[in-house]
């Protein structure tokens, strides 16, 4: 039986339910075994993911899992998966891609928020987007996963929290907060977006290329080209956003300074991923003002 790899939270959970659906339906297949492997990100919850290794925490075991043929393939919030990968392991296909907003939860709008509220969350991008819109908010370090965060918020720990969409959807919570519209939040790279891992060498690669989303895979690829380019980690306030409009990307881009004081902001259009991304990385990082300059390789 093919064997899946994923995290054990209940969004992976339900993302690993939905390739082993597409996989069944593509292959005609019976069943697929979901293998749940525990990462050190998940463990450590008190900490920001920056602070503690960054995306390498969610990924590690996976690979490792992979590498030593464990599971056939990895399931991925490719949001989580850091842009550089091992060789030997190659992105397979990705979902077609969710609502890719960020929801704010706990107030009508960013305008709405009350004086200096205080919002839970440990992007630094959010955190920077925020702060450039309401200069008075503060940003106070929010993790675990989505039921735990939302707990937080109902307890008045915090007076908003941003998640986003494509998580709250996946879990059934459809009512759970505002979409920000993508003028006033980009979102980050990659986020809404499924993906599915395997060897690069081998026959799992080809089995799961056939539930691949095509403009999803390439709006993926040109933010994480994006990302790539700029040399960012997971401590860098980056938002990105690929669209395939009549057959082009559409990639859009910002880097904030961690406060949100500056900010830049580019658009490219290309068709082929990778440059395009890395085009946009240059271009930014040539006019990028010395307080977002220095966040970057
Ligand atoms: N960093 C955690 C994470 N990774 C992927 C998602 C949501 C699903 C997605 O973006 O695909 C989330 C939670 C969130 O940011 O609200």
């Amino acid at each position: 039986m093919f064997r899946l790899g994923t995290r054990g939270s209940p969004l992976a959970l339900t993302q690993a339910g939905m390739v082993r659906d597409a996989l069944m339906a593509a292959h005609g297949w019976e069943d697929v075994e979901i293998v749940v492997i525990r990462t050190t990100g998940d463990r450590v919850q008190d900490r920001a993911l920056a602070e503690i290794g960054g995306k390498a925490l969610w990924t590690k075991e996976l690979d490792r899992a992979l590498l030593a043929g464990e599971v056939d393939a990895c399931v991925h919030s490719m949001k989580d998966v850091e842009t550089l990968r091992p060789d030997a392991i190659a992105i397979a296909a990705t979902l077609p891609r969710a609502d890719v907003r960020d929801r704010l939860i706990g107030a009508e709008s960013i305008a709405g928020l009350p004086d200096a509220a205080v919002i839970g969350t440990s992007s630094p991008r959010r955190t920077a987007q925020l702060r450039r819109l309401r200069p008075d908010v503060s940003a106070v370090l929010f993790r675990g996963n989505v039921d735990t965060r939302l707990g937080k918020l109902a307890t008045g720990e915090v007076d908003a929290t941003l998640l986003a969409a494509a998580g709250l959807e996946r879990l059934g919570r459809h009512d759970t907060g505002v979409a920000i519209p993508l003028d006033v939040m980009l979102p980050a790279p990659a986020q809404g977006a499924v993906g599915i891992e395997t060897l690069a060498e081998g026959p799992a690669r080809a089995l799961v290329a056939a539930i691949d989303d095509a403009p999803t895979h390439r709006a993926i690829a040109a933010e994480r080209a994006l990302l790539a380019g700029l040399r960012a980690d997971c401590h860098s306030p980056v938002a990105a956003l690929a669209i395939v409009e009549g057959g082009a990307l559409f990639l859009r881009a910002q880097l904030l300074s961690p406060d949100g004081a500056a900010a830049i902001e580019g658009e490219a259009r290309g068709d082929d991923p990778v440059t395009l991304g890395a085009m946009l990385a240059e271009d930014l990082l040539e006019r990028a003002p010395p307080a977002i300059r220095v966040l970057f390789g």
